[in-house]
């Protein structure tokens, strides 16, 4: 058996049958809008972009958002402005208007820059969003959220394509390293901005790409924990599907407006399947409800869920709160979903 090929060093530039195989995805699109901060990564992206639509299809809208919390932020954007009409694309500026609290700025400022994003992408033939995160970029995600106790569909990390506010947000250069994109801005002699709040340890994400190095010489790097992230979104994606089919199996109905299904018969699913399941009850109760629900936490789930197991398996009566909801399970096994603080009336009579 032969050793697998290496890979392309982590300091080449991307070449240009490599970046057509990754944007292939984006062709059918009329209009591409593609987030450019002025950072390295983003500004191979712009590059990489222009060579590959070549004749003007996919259209490009490059879009920077300047959040106004950096008085350099509107020369950078203007750099970005210059660089577009050297490559002959439409460039625009789009500044955050809103209160900008200290605390959790950062997290606001995001939200903002792609609600602005979206609504560039609300034009006729224009609904994908294409940003130039990197494998660095996924390991960081991906650390982060292991520490903060993160469940599988978080581990999954960002995903190729996912949906932002009404828009397809595409992120092509995933699995690519930073440092190969660093080096195709150099090969082209592209200017790029370095952001002071990259080198900021108030950050957690930078305080976590501190430490990229050390787990990479220990073998746990960028690539190995993107696969990992990959193959987790796979199992994820099964198990979902693997949920809604158990739980479309079982006993179950509508009344007096409160859902209710046979949680007892359910417990027969392995238990990952059982919390999977009854956060997909909960979902689909919180969506026939006016006011949508907030997911509860997954610890708080798994903890809701495995009472509730418990008590089915041994022919108990059970009650419990989670998401809005109080969870009623009456001693023949049926769950009972009602919004709290709604008065109990026609419920299955074991659970009053
Ligand atoms: N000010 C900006 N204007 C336009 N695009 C931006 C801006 N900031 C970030 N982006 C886009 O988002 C990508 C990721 O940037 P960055 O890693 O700084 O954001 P993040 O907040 O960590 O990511 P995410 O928003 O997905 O959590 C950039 O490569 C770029 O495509």
């Amino acid at each position: 058996m032969t050793a697998a090929p290496a890979g392309p060093a982590e300091s080449e530039p991307l070449t240009a049958a490599e970046a057509d195989v990754l944007f292939r995805p984006l062709a059918h699109d009329d209009t591409l809008v593609v987030a450019v901060s002025g950072g390295p990564d983003s500004i191979a992206l712009l590059a990489l972009l222009a060579d590959w639509t070549g004749r003007g299809r996919p259209r490009l809208l490059v879009v920077t958002i300047d959040h106004g919390l950096r008085p350099e932020a509107a020369q950078e954007a203007m750099m970005v402005g210059e660089l577009c009409a050297k490559l002959g694309v439409e460039h625009r500026t789009r500044r955050w208007q809103g209160p900008k609290p200290q605390a959790g700025v950062q997290e606001k400022a995001r939200a903002a820059r792609y609600a602005l994003l979206a609504e560039e992408a609300r034009v006729p033939g224009a609904t994908t969003i294409v940003t130039a995160h990197t494998a660095d970029d996924q390991a960081e995600t991906l650390l982060m959220r292991m520490a903060a106790g993160s469940g599988l569909a978080g581990l999954a990390g960002m995903a190729p394509r996912s949906a932002v506010n009404g828009a397809v947000l595409a992120r092509p250069l995933l699995g690519i390293a930073k440092s190969r994109l660093i080096a195709t801005c150099e090969a082209r002699g592209l200017a790029f901005i370095r952001d002071p709040s990259n080198d900021d340890p108030r950050f957690a994400r930078i305080r976590w790409r501190a430490l990229l190095p050390a787990l990479a010489h220990e073998g746990l790097t960028a690539q190995r924990l993107g696969q990992l992230a990959h193959r987790l979104a796979r199992a994820d994606e099964s198990l979902d599907r693997l949920a809604a089919h158990a739980l479309a199996s079982v006993p179950a109905g509508d009344e007096n407006g409160r859902r209710w299904f046979d949680f007892a018969r359910l417990c027969g699913e392995p238990e990952e399947i059982v919390i999977r399941s009854l956060g997909l009850a909960l979902a689909a109760a919180q969506d026939g409800e006016a006011q949508a629900g907030v997911p509860p936490r997954l610890a708080r789930l798994e903890d809701c869920a495995k009472a509730l197991i418990a008590a089915a398996r041994a022919g108990r009566a059970l009650q419990r709160t989670l998401g809005g909801f109080r969870l009623s399970l009456a001693g023949d096994g049926v769950l009972t979903l009602m919004r709290e603080g709604e008065r109990r009336r026609g419920v299955h009579p074991a659970t009053v």
